[in-house]
């Protein structure tokens, strides 16, 4: 599976400008011919003008008009990022899944919401964890500070997904954890991490930190980029998943009878 990731750098509350940015970086990408687009998180506002009901997408109906369009327009699966989805007077951080005919496979809402910036407040969070299947390969998506919560990564990989794709608005000032946390995941739950972040300054004055990674079940970092804007590109290597499971078989030596709540 090759898989190519648009590490834009988005502008704040400009959804023409940045959709117009998608297209021309979906073009460059498709020059490689990869089989997956990935997307960050927010990339039609940033990370996010307020008040985000103001301009978010209702339904999400242009986002997913926009990328159905690349999906069919170069047959290629697309992992949407994530897009300011405006339900009735609730808006979700959503992401649209695509496969190569331009069909919605998934949507999933952000679970987690990033309290610290007070997105809880703007946005709703989803209920569920969602999976699909792309060219017949096992997928799961978290969106940026999900990827704190190794619960919710565990459970995907015990659901057998081979690859996690990761959308995301992640700033500079803590790259460190963002590097440290997407390698973990990838190692403890043995799966493949497709990660996208945003690049530059969006507006917000948060310098975001770039740094997209395709990064194997072993932890071998397979691709990484800068801090610009760019795209990168990945052939993921999907049979030495199973490799690696049986070198260090982790899902087997799991001891779940031991992680639940311990009676008092
Ligand atoms: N967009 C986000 O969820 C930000 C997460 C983040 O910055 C973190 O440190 O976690």
């Amino acid at each position: 599976m090759k898989v190519a990731v648009l590490q834009m750098q988005v502008t704040l509350g400009a959804p023409e400008k940045n959709t117009a940015a998608l297209y021309r970086l979906a073009a460059q990408a498709m020059k490689a011919r990869p089989d997956v687009l990935l997307l960050p998180e927010l990339w039609r506002l940033g990370f996010y003008p307020k008040p985000v009901l103001s301009y978010a997408d209702a339904d999400g109906q242009e986002t997913r008009q926009a990328l159905a369009a690349i999906a069919q327009k170069y047959q290629v699966n697309v992992v949407g990022g994530t897009v300011a989805n405006a339900i009735g007077d609730k808006v979700f951080n959503s992401s649209y899944i695509f496969d190569r005919n331009g069909h919605m496979l998934a949507t999933y809402h952000k679970t987690h919401l990033f309290s610290p910036s007070r997105e809880h407040e703007d946005f709703t969070a989803g209920d569920n964890l969602v999976t699909f299947t792309l060219d017949g390969v096992k997928c799961g998506i978290l969106v940026c500070y999900d990827i704190r919560f190794p619960e919710a990564a565990r459970k995907l990989a015990l659901e057998d997904t081979q690859v996690l794709f990761l959308p995301a608005a992640w700033p500079l000032k803590r790259l460190i954890h963002w590097q440290t946390l997407i390698r973990a995941r990838a190692i403890e739950n043995q799966v493949f991490v497709v990660a996208c972040n945003e690049a530059g300054i969006d507006g917000s004055e948060e310098q975001l930190a770039g740094h997209s990674a395709i990064i194997d079940p072993w932890g071998e970092i397979l691709a990484e980029a800068g801090e610009n804007e760019e795209i990168l590109q990945g052939n993921l290597r999907l049979p030495i998943q199973a490799q690696i499971k049986e070198t260090m078989d982790i899902f087997g030596d799991r001891r779940p009878e031991l992680y639940k709540k311990t009676p008092n």
